[in-house]
């Protein structure tokens, strides 16, 4: 059985929940780090109130004893501080009159789920639609991807992200060893190792959300580390590029997604997008450059993988778009709900996680077992059949 999950769970109701599947036994987890990643997830210049409610953290309530996976499911729950605030507008019908009403989304915002998923589930309170698109979801998923880095880790894979741009402002990105990237960026309040652009992001983020506006950018995840030959090209849909494609435009408000060179491919010459073979007795064949970000045919390249993702701005305005009423079908401003001016940080941590666990499910089909001991012996016969090739 490959590896999946699922999670559940409203952005105002007691707690998300996510069940994992596939998980070797013996995986020892740092229930420390996991709650780290969390909490990365919870920072970032730019985002709005419920972020000091929320103090996220894990509990793991099955498929772990002493500290341990035991090849059964692990279930995950992350809860809601802020539930306590909610339990009358999630738990009381809103009727005309009652205090409920007055929380009822009724005016839909451009660029959110609202009236598309109105429309489809036919509700009348758009909050049905709200409390489950949240973004508030991806606390489950970085919890999930969390397990996976900690599993790509114990075989020495790295999982690092940043912050590339946020509206017109581009960071420098100097080319650091991965972990003094991480140890940097983690310092800036805009995830950047650039101190200038750090400046003039923040400046930005303030300026749009006293304009009542919002503003999204682009992020980066890399990972070191992968073997090569994760993935295939024998199948569209084992082509592990094209399975991180569709895990990064999952994540909510996402637009675009590039791998390597990605969009900047189609501007240049061949001879100056591929990445030369060499070989060398230590290293075996390898890649003098990385325009490619660690993919040929669907396969890794053994060079790190590099996506990129786009984040279009957050939907919800405080200077909110023209909407209509979806009970009076007249022109009205879109509803106002609390909401950040930008995401992007956080998001880079989000991403960070959907691909770390896309990447721990290759890794487990090529080298799976049932427990880590079966793994790591798996692994260590595919690397000496690589040496002897
Ligand atoms: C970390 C994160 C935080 C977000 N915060 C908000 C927010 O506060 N307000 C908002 O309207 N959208 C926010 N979004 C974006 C919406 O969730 C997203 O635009 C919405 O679910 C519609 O999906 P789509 O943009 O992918 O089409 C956030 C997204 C992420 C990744
Ligand atoms: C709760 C989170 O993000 C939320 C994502 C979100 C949205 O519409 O996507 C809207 C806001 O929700 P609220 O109105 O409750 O403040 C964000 O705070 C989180 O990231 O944990």
């Amino acid at each position: 059985m490959s590896l999946r999950y699922l999670t559940a769970g409203e952005t105002h109701g007691p707690q998300l929940t996510a069940i994992i599947e596939g998980l070797p036994s013996n995986l020892e987890l740092d229930f420390e780090a996991l709650n780290f990643q969390l909490q990365r997830r919870q920072k970032g210049h730019g985002r709005g109130r419920r972020m000091q409610i929320e103090k996220d953290t894990a509990q793991i309530v099955g498929g772990v004893r002493h500290g341990r996976t035991t090849g059964a499911p692990v279930a995950v729950v992350v809860e809601n501080n802020d539930w306590k605030h909610w339990t009358s507008v999630m738990n009381v019908e809103p009727i005309e009159g009652n205090d409920e009403a007055k929380r009822r989304v009724n005016r839909p915002r451009p660029g959110h789920a609202d009236l598309n998923g109105g429309l489809k589930y036919n509700l009348k309170d758009l909050r049905n639609v709200l409390e489950r698109s949240s973004a508030r979801e991806t606390a489950a998923r970085v919890a999930v991807g969390a397990i996976a880095r900690q599993l790509l880790e114990k075989f020495g894979i790295k999982v690092a992200g940043h912050v590339v741009s946020i509206g017109e402002v581009t960071a420098e990105t100097p080319n650091l060893p991965l972990d003094e990237l991480v140890r940097v960026t983690e310092q800036s309040p805009v995830r950047v190792a650039d101190k200038a652009a750090e400046q003039r992001m923040i400046e930005l983020i303030d300026r749009t959300k006293t304009e009542g506006d919002s503003i999204g950018g682009i992020v980066e995840c890399i990972i070191e580390g992968v073997p090569v030959g994760l993935g295939s090209h024998v199948q569209w849909d084992r082509k592990l590029d094209g399975r991180i494609a569709q895990a990064v435009m999952s994540i909510n408000a996402f637009k675009g997604v590039e791998i390597g060179l990605g969009f900047e491919a189609a501007h240049r010459p061949g001879s100056q997008v591929h990445d030369p073979i060499h070989y060398d007795g230590d290293r075996g064949f390898y890649r003098a450059s990385n325009n490619a970000g660690g993919f040929e045919g669907g396969m890794t390249t053994g060079e790190p993988i590099v996506v990129r993702g786009v984040m279009k701005p957050i939907p919800t305005l405080y200077k909110p778009l023209a909407s209509v009423d979806i009970d009076t079908k007249e022109p009205f401003t879109a509803q106002v709900e609390r909401s950040d001016a930008c995401a992007v940080p956080a998001a880079s941590v989000v991403l960070e996680h959907v691909v770390a666990w896309e990447v721990a499910k290759a890794f487990l089909e090529k080298f799976g077992g049932d427990s880590i001991e079966e793994i790591e012996g798996n692994l260590e016969n595919y690397l000496r059949q690589l040496a002897d090739y």
